[in-house]
């Protein structure tokens, strides 16, 4: 990879906010669920988020995603300041420049594993790289389920076809929400385990929330978050350091 390449990656894949705030309701009942988080994810990295719950996490990664809007502060996904996009040009950046994962797979049933992986290009009418399909499938194991429904998949095939789908489009940045929540601690760890072979084979820039500090410590870093607003930030993360995290914050 030359210099350029290097540096257009950068900007590509780079995440951040500025003194984000986010209030639910007003009056006397008003949540200040993010009280001005300043954060940056780098290009090509593996950062999960974490803190106790109701500490601003989902909030946090739907104002990342542009799933949700901000009250003040900024977000940008490479040059790109999401404010200043209407509901349009925002909705056109979701779908081609960021993968999610979530939870709860979020297939649709009628359709196969491929036609899933293929939906968000085949929407954006954007032209499949098929070795780059090859690539992703045959390093999610799912060559051999491709023609097969969700209904016919497991729990932990569902969510290797939901990171297929989040990956073929060459994202700037996948957004995983508690990606294994569903799954079982073994089948969980072939998702984590794949998200972390994309960041270090591919390239790929990966953001994750998670209540889990095993799942955690699958990421090169961990920001934590109390009551909206950054608490600190762990490198290198294994559960156990993520675990003395939390307590310290009475999680
Ligand atoms: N739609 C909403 N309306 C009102 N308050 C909300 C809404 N969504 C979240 N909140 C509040 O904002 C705060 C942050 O919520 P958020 O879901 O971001 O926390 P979290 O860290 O993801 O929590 P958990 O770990 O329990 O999922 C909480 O106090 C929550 O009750």
């Amino acid at each position: 990879m030359t210099v350029s390449q290097v540096s257009q990656v950068e900007v590509r894949g780079a995440v951040s906010s500025h003194e984000l705030v986010k209030i639910y309701g007003n009056g006397p009942t008003a949540v200040r669920a993010l009280d001005g988080v300043s954060v940056r994810f780098h290009a090509g990295e593996f950062t999960a988020i974490m803190g106790p719950s109701g500490s601003g996490k989902s909030t946090l990664l739907h104002c990342l995603a542009g799933l949700d809007r901000a009250g003040s502060g900024t977000v940008h996904i490479g040059p790109a300041e999401l404010g200043s996009l209407n509901d349009t040009r925002l909705t056109r950046l979701r779908r081609d420049r960021i993968g999610f994962v979530f939870q709860s797979f979020n297939l649709l049933p009628a359709l196969t594993a491929e036609e899933n992986i293929l939906l968000p290009m085949r929407l954006s009418g954007r032209e499949l790289d098929r070795t780059w399909f090859a690539t992703i499938v045959d390093m999610l194991g799912l060559r051999d389920r491709l023609r097969h429904k969700p209904s016919e998949l497991s729990g932990g095939q569902q969510q290797r076809v939901a990171c297929a789908r989040a990956l073929v489009g060459r994202p700037d940045v996948v957004f995983a929400d508690e990606p294994t929540g569903n799954l079982d601690s073994r089948t969980g760890a072939g998702v984590l385990e794949f998200l972390r072979t994309s960041v270090r084979e591919l390239g790929q820039t990966v953001v994750m929330v998670t209540h889990d500090p095993v799942a955690a410590s699958y990421a090169g870093r961990v920001v934590l978050l109390a009551d909206g607003r950054v608490a600190g930030e762990i490198f290198q993360p294994t559960p156990e350091s993520v675990l003395g995290a939390l307590s310290r914050l009475g999680a």
